[in-house]
C-alpha cells in the first residue's frame, strides 16, 4: 500500500511547480433540452504550498464546481471542455484511475457541510478513521486505531478514547464535523479543500471549527481552498482571496490588499453587502428590479455594474495583472 504513496512524485515534478495549477479550466453541464451551462469559463488558478486561499462568490458562482474539478470528480452531466489541472507539476488528465485514487486519498482531501452524509452509519468513528490510514498509509490495525485516536485529539473531540468506538447517530453536529475533519486530514495531505464545511453549524461552533482546520493545515504546512460565501471567514483564514463570478475570476488579490483596496466592482458589492455602513451599500449595489439586460459579448458583471460604461458591455475584459499577487477582470476597475 506505501508504493501508492509512491506513485504521486512524477519525473516531471520540479520544486519550483506550484502544488496546484489551473489553467484556463471551461466546465459545463448538459441538459436535456436547454443550452449547456457554462459553470467555468476559463479559470486560471496558482496555490504555492503552504498557502490558504479564499475562494469567494455568491451562490451558483461556480466554486463547488471548481472544486470538484480539482478532485477530479465532476459530476454528471458536467464535464471538462478544456484547460488543464496540474499537481505538483502532474497534469491529472494524464494520470490513470488507480494514481488518480491514489492522490485524492493521499494527498487531497475535501471537505464539506452535512457531515452525516459523509460519514458511514454502520462503523464507528474509529473504524472510520482508520480504515482511510491503513488504506491509504498502509498502517496495520492497531496502528491504525492509535493514529485515529490521535487525530480525535488533534480535532478536540471531548473523551476521544470514548468516542473512537461511537457510531456517527451518536454525536452532535459539531461533533460529526470534527471527525470528518479527522478523517480528511488523517493522512496529512498536502491540499485540503474546505467547501462550505460549516455553513450548517452555529456561529460559535463555525468559528472553532475553522479555527481548527487552520491550525492543522499549518501545522502539516498543507494548502488550502477555503470556499465560502462570507467573505468575512476569509479575512480571518486565509493569505489570498480569489473572486469568483459567474464562472469566472474577477479579482485575486493579498487579503490585506484586497480588503484595504479592492478594485473590481463586483468585489466592492460583495464587501459593502458585509459592511455595517448604510452609505457603502446604497453606493455599489443595483437593487435587483434595476438589473439591466445580459452583457452578450461583454463583461459578465456588466450587467449589475454601477460602473458600466458602453466598452463593458461590447468587449470582454481579461483577467490582468496590476503587480505581484494581484490581478483584476475589468476595464475600469476602482482606484486604478
Ligand atoms: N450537478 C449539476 N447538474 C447541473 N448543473 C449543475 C450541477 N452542479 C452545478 N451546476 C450548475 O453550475 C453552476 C455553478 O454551480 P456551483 O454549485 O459550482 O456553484 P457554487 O458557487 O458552489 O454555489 P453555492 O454557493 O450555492 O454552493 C450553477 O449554474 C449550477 O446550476
Ligand atoms: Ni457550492
Amino acid at each position: 500500500m506505501q508504493s501508492q504513496a509512491d506513485l504521486m512524485p512524477p519525473s516531471s515534478a520540479s520544486p519550483s511547480d506550484p502544488l496546484l495549477r489551473v489553467e484556463g479550466l471551461h466546465v459545463s453541464f448538459r441538459h436535456p433540452v436547454d443550452p449547456p451551462t457554462e459553470a467555468l469559463r476559463g479559470i486560471d488558478l496558482t496555490i504555492e504550498r503552504g498557502e490558504m486561499v479564499g475562494l469567494v462568490g455568491e451562490s451558483g458562482a461556480g466554486k463547488t464546481t471548481l472544486a470538484r474539478a480539482i478532485m477530479g470528480l465532476v459530476p454528471q452531466p458536467g464535464r471538462i471542455d478544456a484547460g488543464t489541472i496540474s499537481f505538483r507539476g502532474q497534469v491529472m488528465a494524464d494520470l490513470g484511475d488507480d494514481a488518480l485514487r491514489a492522490i485524492r486519498g493521499r494527498n487531497l482531501a475535501m471537505v464539506i457541510p452535512n457531515p452525516r452524509s459523509e460519514l458511514n452509519p454502520v462503523l464507528t468513528v474509529g473504524e472510520q478513521i482508520g480504515n482511510v490510514v491503513r488504506h491509504h498509509l498502509g498502517l496495520g490495525r492497531s496502528a491504525a486505531r492509535a493514529a485515529a485516536l490521535d487525530m480525535l485529539k488533534a480535532v478536540s473531540i471531548p473523551d476521544p478514547a470514548r468516542r473512537l468506538d461511537a457510531y456517527p447517530h451518536e454525536l452532535s453536529g459539531g461533533m460529526a464535523q470534527r471527525v470528518v475533519i479527522a478523517i480528511a486530514l488523517a493522512c496529512s495531505p498536502a491540499f485540503v479543500i474546505s467547501d462550505d464545511a460549516t455553513s450548517g453549524l452555529d456561529v460559535t461552533v463555525q468559528a472553532q471549527i475553522l479555527d481548527l482546520l487552520r491550525t492543522l493545515i499549518r501545522a502539516k504546512d498543507s494548502s488550502a481552498l477555503f470556499i465560502t460565501r462570507d467573505i468575512a471567514i476569509t479575512a480571518h483564514f486565509c493569505d489570498r482571496i480569489v473572486v469568483l463570478y459567474a464562472g469566472e475570476v474577477v479579482e485575486v488579490a493579498t487579503v490585506d490588499t484586497f480588503f484595504d483596496r479592492p478594485t473590481h466592482p463586483y468585489s466592492l458589492m460583495l464587501l459593502a453587502a458585509f459592511s455595517h455602513s448604510a452609505d457603502l451599500r446604497r453606493r455599489w449595489t443595483v437593487p435587483p428590479d434595476e438589473t439591466l439586460p445580459g452583457a452578450g459579448e461583454g463583461c459578465v458583471f456588466a450587467p449589475r455594474c454601477v460602473r458600466r460604461q458602453p466598452r463593458c458591455t461590447s468587449e470582454h475584459p481579461a483577467l490582468r495583472r496590476l503587480g505581484d499577487a494581484r490581478a483584476v477582470r475589468c476595464h475600469f476597475p476602482v482606484g486604478i
